[in-house]
């Protein structure tokens, strides 16, 4: 288990060191175009886990969702200041 200030940490050394195998920078490198429809699909997956199926379906889709905020927020050049700053 993480949370989501350790996940963010993990992803950013990511992106720096890219290594081989990494799921993360295959995503950034596809750009923001596809990281974008993938957290939309993220965001449906667990609107319909959240309506129509348990709570831990719907605990897993939204890390997901997050996950995918998170790589978006890498490929924008954003830090989790910059977000915060909004809440
Ligand atoms: N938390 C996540 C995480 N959540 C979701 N995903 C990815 O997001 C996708 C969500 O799965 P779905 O079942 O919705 O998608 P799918 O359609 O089956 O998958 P695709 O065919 O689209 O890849 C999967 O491709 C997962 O690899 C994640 N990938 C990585 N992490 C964490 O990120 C860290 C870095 O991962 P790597 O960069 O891969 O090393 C590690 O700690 C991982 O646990």
């Amino acid at each position: 288990m993480k949370t989501f200030e350790e996940l963010f940490a993990e992803l950013a050394a990511k992106a720096v060191t890219r290594p081989e195998g990494s799921g993360t920078v295959a995503e950034l490198d596809a750009g923001v175009h596809a990281i974008g429809k993938k957290l939309v699909e993220e965001a449906a997956e667990a609107w319909m886990a959240a309506e129509h199926e348990s709570r831990e379906r719907a605990a897993e889709e939204i890390s997901q969702l997050l996950y995918h905020a998170q790589v978006l927020m890498l490929a924008c050049d954003l830090d989790l200041d910059d977000v915060y700053a909004h809440l």
